[in-house]
């Protein structure tokens, strides 16, 4: 199953400008990266996708599920751009309290908790209180708060930001073996040439509109002939980004 917006549309206020207009989208299988310009409209976008935030008009779904239903919330994770030190709790606790949050049982949350925090490689910081750790840690908190309850989609808002290099790949070996199977993975990044050639899929949104969606292999087609490989994926970005048209 996968997060279908359908025709939704979205503005921060009445008087404010519509962000998003009539977009719709559905979620690609396995790994899709977000790209798009400043201001495009992806952290809006994964707002929507997630439920934290409900569009003016247009509905989104996943399988029979509106994102104002507990079913939809409990089967997509979102993590945002900006991740909050909870006061006073651990690494370990502040995971946990997103299980829980999401329905889980104490219990479950606790454990599940413990392997999220592995699979981010913090073991050894889970006791240590999240307004502790350094913003590239605290970023895996968030990772592993958005993996603590096996959503069926995983929305990550800038994931890699402030990550060192090492981190960065252990992330994407990580990005690559959870989205497996039924697993989605829908992520914005800025990181083009680190990260777009390792994704299934491409989407790039441009205004608020999404101006190409589809196969990597597709997306880096676009990329002036010749590109040498690790240009190739900023390449085909500016190429799609500065076309001001629909490409898929
Ligand atoms: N809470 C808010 N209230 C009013 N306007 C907002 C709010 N959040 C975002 N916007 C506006 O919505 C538009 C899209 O912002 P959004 O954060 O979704 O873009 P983005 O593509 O994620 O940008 P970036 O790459 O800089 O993170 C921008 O014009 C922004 O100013």
């Amino acid at each position: 199953m996968s997060v279908e917006l359908d025709s939704v549309s979205f503005s921060y206020g009445r008087r404010k400008p519509r962000i998003l207009d009539a977009l719709s989208y559905t979620v690609p299988e396995g790994f899709t990266v977000l790209l798009g310009p400043n201001g495009a409209g992806k952290s809006t976008l994964l707002k929507l996708a997630c439920g934290l935030n409900q569009p003016a008009t247009g509905a989104v779904r996943l399988g029979p599920h509106t994102s104002r239903d507990r079913g939809f919330l409990t089967r997509v994770a979102w993590m945002p751009q900006n991740i909050t030190a909870m006061t006073g709790l651990t690494a370990r606790e502040q995971v946990a309290y997103t299980g829980w949050l999401k329905g889980m049982s104490r219990a479950d949350a606790w454990d599940a908790a413990e392997a999220a925090l592995d699979r981010v490689q913090l073991r050894d910081r889970a006791q240590v209180r999240t307004a502790q750790l350094s913003g590239g840690q605290l970023r895996r908190v968030g990772v592993a708060s958005a993996l603590v309850h096996d959503a069926d989609v995983l929305l990550l808002d800038e994931p890699t930001a402030g990550m060192d290099p090492t981190q960065r790949r252990v992330f994407r070996d990580l990005i690559r073996t959870l989205a497996t199977g039924e697993v989605r993975v829908l992520m914005s990044t800025h990181d083009v040439a680190d990260l777009a050639e390792e994704a299934d899929h491409v989407t790039v949104l441009t205004g608020g509109a999404v101006t190409f969606t589809g196969p990597t292999r597709e997306f880096l087609a676009y990329a002036p002939a010749g590109t040498a490989g690790p240009r190739r994926a900023e390449a085909a970005y500016t190429a799609v980004a500065s076309a001001g048209a629909v490409l898929h």
